[in-house]
């Protein structure tokens, strides 16, 4: 259930979200840094229970355009975006919205793996005991069920005690999936998850994204062509701060509509 919203907005959200897909409707979106306009009039669905990978040369307003998603470009100084980003039908960003819980429903994960200097247990467990739950099977359970999604569970379980950063830096890549899963997310952003890993843990961050769409939304910063066109239901492509395209994935690598899009993608620039 959608819990986003102050109590006035409960019922009418959860009448949306039935009739609602997709998941996402991004409608006119601009963003800016003081006078610097990063992002702009993007129009945009995102599909229930899909990848969307959003490409682009770097500086084209990708993570701009993610971090917003969830409200979590609010936090950077002088940052503030105009238009609508439609969940459920309600506008994200709008002052109603509480974003604490919006960051829960719609989790993130970035390039660099970020686990706290903790246990894995910890890890896994620290935000549902800030928020209440104390039972330690249910905590438990919770752990042991976000690790196998996480496809973490049989590296790890022998070792739940020792300390996250012990991991190796796909494994902590994957802890911190299962640490945003452990929210109970609807959808999931990801920043370029696997730029900073080895080539055999990043195949399995793809592997663990194909199996996760069955169950998630998934947005997914990447520069890389192939990882996009192996895992992308859908792809957008970004250039100077426009979406210059968006579309089945297959259909944009194979014929692009738009000159711009084939040079990219091609590799003539970026
Ligand atoms: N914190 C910030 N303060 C001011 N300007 C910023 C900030 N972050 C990004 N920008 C500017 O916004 C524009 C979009 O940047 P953004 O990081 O979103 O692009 P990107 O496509 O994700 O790039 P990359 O692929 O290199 O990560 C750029 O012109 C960038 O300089």
């Amino acid at each position: 259930m959608n819990q986003v919203y102050i109590k006035q907005n409960v019922e009418e959200s959860h009448q949306n979200m039935k009739k609602a897909s997709p998941v996402l409707e991004v409608k006119d979106l601009n963003i800016y840094y003081g006078d610097h306009h990063a992002v702009k009039h993007i129009n945009m669905p995102i599909e229930e229970k899909s990848i969307t990978a959003l490409i682009g040369p770097s500086g084209c307003g990708k993570s701009t355009f993610l971090r917003t998603i969830n409200r979590m470009n609010d936090l950077i100084h002088g940052a503030r975006s105009e238009g609508e980003i439609l969940y459920g039908g309600i506008n994200l960003l709008t002052s109603k919205v509480d974003v604490v819980q919006l960051r829960k429903e719609i989790g993130m994960v970035f390039q660099r793996p970020n686990p706290f200097p903790k246990s894995i247990y910890e890890n896994l467990v620290l935000s549902l005991k800030f928020s209440g739950i104390r039972d330690k099977k249910k905590l438990k359970d919770i752990a042991e069920d976000c690790l196998r999604k996480a496809a973490l569970w049989d590296e790890v379980k022998d070792r739940l005690d020792k300390s996250a950063l012990s991991l190796s830096g796909g494994q902590q890549q994957r802890l911190c999936i299962a640490r945003a899963l452990a929210l109970k997310p609807k959808v999931l952003l990801l920043d370029e998850p696997s730029s900073a890993l080895d080539p055999v843990s990043s195949s399995k961050i793809e592997e663990l994204l194909l199996k996760l769409k069955e169950e998630y939304t998934i947005v997914i910063v990447t520069h890389n062509m192939q990882q996009a066109a192996r895992i992308a239901d859908k792809t957008a492509f970004f250039y100077q701060g426009e979406l210059v395209e968006y579309g089945d994935t297959s259909q944009m690598f194979s014929h692009p509509a738009e000159k711009r899009t084939e040079d990219y993608i091609s590799g003539r620039f970026g």
